[in-house]
Formats: structure tokens, C-alpha cells, sequence
């Protein structure tokens, strides 16, 4: 790899929204790409667009993420293809129904989409990147992952998933050479919304573009930030809760009971 090159970006969820404006971000910052989506169509057209204009080598990856085959092609690829530096986990699917209208079935899949696909994808390249001290991973989670009482609720618990997941992942690969950023668009105007079943939510007056969101992102990776949420104006917000959780976390384990409840402890007994 010479010193320009930058390598591979595998992008999931590229054939639209926030992936497709990865893609061309990416490809102007001088990677190349897999784009990988179930619509060959879509995915082919961007490529091709990608190439003539930036000269990047872009291939399309067409593959339905909900089955395991199509994922186990992709988990095979990112352990094996040494010329992969960037992961950015992005397909997802969303619903506004509430348990009382929503399908378990699509449920089920939901959850198969934005947490098992997204978690394989990750184990599958992480340990390469850990074994050359170096990798980019983008796991794209939502506000709703900490707000999570304003969309469907296995789909906001998906991205509470995901979040969690970053943090360990930061923990874990930290001293490997490894980045993990884990990013949390508000409403973005995207066909995200055609399918959760809120379309009108696109032209909201607090929706941004798919395009700033990227960018803000991209910008946040270039600061070092491992959560970035391009909506929250100010990032103190964000330091408060997360100084609010890590300093509530050492006080959970105890050998008895909050007195609150009124309890003579067993071992007294
Ligand atoms: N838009 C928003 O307001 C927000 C979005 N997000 C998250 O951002 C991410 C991207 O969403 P966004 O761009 O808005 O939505 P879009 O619906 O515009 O794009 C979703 C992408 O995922 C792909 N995809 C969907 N199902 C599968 C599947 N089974 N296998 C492979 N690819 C699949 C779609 O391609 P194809 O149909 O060709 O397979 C498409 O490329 C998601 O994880 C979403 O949860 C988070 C917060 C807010
Ligand atoms: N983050 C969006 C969905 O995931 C929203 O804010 O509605």
C-alpha cells in the first residue's frame, strides 16, 4: 500500500442515504470501496459514478444482510482481505409501530439486521486490524439509542446495542491500534423514514441532510471523538451524562442489599 493509498472502505448500506454519501466521501478522501446493499442496481450505478469521478476502485457487493449466507460471504471477506482498513457498519432498519402494531417477525429481523450482522461484521474484521495495529471501525447507532423512548422499541434498544457495543470495542482494542467511532445521527432525511413509516419525518424542520451528517461525521473521526452525534449542539451535554454513568458504575456491586428495602441481610440471619 503506498503512502497515499489508503486502503479499502467496506461500507454496508450503501445503495442509499447516509451509506451512498459515505461512499462518496470515502472515494474523494482516496479509498477504495465495496459498497455493500441488496440493490445490485443502485450500488453498480454509485460505483460506476464514484469512479469516473474520483478513480477510486469501487465494487459493488450485493447482499442481503438478514441472511446468514450473504453475511457469512462478507464476515469471510473482511478476515481475508488484508487491503481492508475501514469497516463502517451501517445498514440498518428502523420502525415507528409501538408492540401493539408492530410484527414480531419484522421485529426478529430488525434485530438480525442492526445487531447480529453488525456484531459478526465487527468480529470478523477486528482481529485483522488488531493483528496489523491498525483498522477504522464505524458502527452508526442513533439518538434513540440513548432517547429510547421515541421510536419502536426494539429498534431504539438496537442502537442502545449499539452504542454499548462501541464502548466495549474502544476497551477492548484500544491498545491494538484499532479506532471505533461510534456515531449517532438525529432524524436525517432518508428513505430510513419510507420504511420505519413516518415519511413526512424527511421534511421536518429539525431533519438534516444526509450530506451533513457524513460530513460532520468525518469530521469528528478526524478529531478523535469516539462518539460523535452531529446534532447535539453542545458537546458538554453529552459529558455530563457519560461522567454521570461512569461514576454511578463502580457502585452497583454489593454483597447486600440497599437498605431502602428493608431487608435483614441472609448472612445476619
Ligand atoms: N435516517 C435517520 O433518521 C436515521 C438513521 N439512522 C441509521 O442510519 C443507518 C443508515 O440509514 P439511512 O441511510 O437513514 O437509511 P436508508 O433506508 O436510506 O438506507 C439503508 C441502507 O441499508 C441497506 N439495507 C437495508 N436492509 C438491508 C439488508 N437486509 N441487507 C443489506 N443492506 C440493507 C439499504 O439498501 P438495500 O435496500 O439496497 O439493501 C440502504 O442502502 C441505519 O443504521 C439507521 O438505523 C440512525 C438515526 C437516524
Ligand atoms: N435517530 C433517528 C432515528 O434513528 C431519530 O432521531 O428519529
Amino acid at each position: 500500500m503506498s503512502e497515499q493509498d489508503k486502503g479499502v472502505a467496506v461500507i454496508t448500506g450503501a445503495s442509499a442515504g447516509i451509506g451512498a454519501i459515505y461512499a462518496d466521501r470515502l472515494a474523494r478522501r482516496g479509498y477504495d470501496l465495496v459498497l455493500v446493499a441488496r440493490n445490485e442496481e443502485r450500488l453498480r450505478a454509485l460505483a460506476d459514478r464514484l469512479t469516473r469521478e474520483t478513480g477510486r476502485k469501487v465494487e459493488p457487493f450485493k447482499a442481503d444482510l438478514g441472511r446468514k449466507e450473504d453475511l457469512a460471504r462478507l464476515e469471510a471477506r473482511l478476515r481475508d482481505d488484508s487491503s481492508i482498513t475501514m469497516l463502517v457498519n451501517n445498514a440498518g432498519i428502523g420502525s415507528v409501530a409501538s408492540i401493539l402494531k408492530a410484527d414480531i417477525d419484522a421485529m426478529e429481523a430488525m434485530i438480525f439486521l442492526n445487531i447480529t450482522a453488525l456484531t459478526r461484521l465487527t468480529y470478523a474484521v477486528a482481529p485483522a486490524f488488531a493483528a496489523r495495529g491498525a483498522g477504522t471501525i464505524i458502527n452508526i447507532s442513533s439518538v434513540v439509542g440513548v432517547a429510547v423512548e421515541m421510536l419502536n422499541g426494539v429498534y431504539s434498544a438496537s442502537k442502545s446495542f449499539v452504542l454499548s457495543f462501541g464502548h466495549t470495542l474502544q476497551r477492548d482494542l484500544a491498545d491494538k491500534g484499532v479506532r471505533v467511532q461510534t456515531v449517532l445521527p438525529g432524524a436525517t432525511a432518508t428513505e430510513f423514514w419510507d420504511v420505519a413509516g413516518y415519511a413526512a419525518q424527511k421534511t421536518s424542520s429539525v431533519t438534516m441532510s444526509a450530506a451533513d451528517l457524513v460530513d460532520a461525521a468525518l469530521a469528528g473521526l478526524d478529531q478523535g471523538e469516539r462518539v460523535t452525534i452531529p446534532g447535539l449542539q453542545d458537546v458538554e451535554d453529552w459529558e455530563r451524562w457519560e461522567e454521570g454513568r461512569r461514576s454511578i458504575s463502580p457502585k452497583f456491586n454489593n454483597a447486600k442489599p440497599s437498605l431502602r428495602y428493608g431487608l435483614t441481610p441472609a448472612s445476619a440471619a
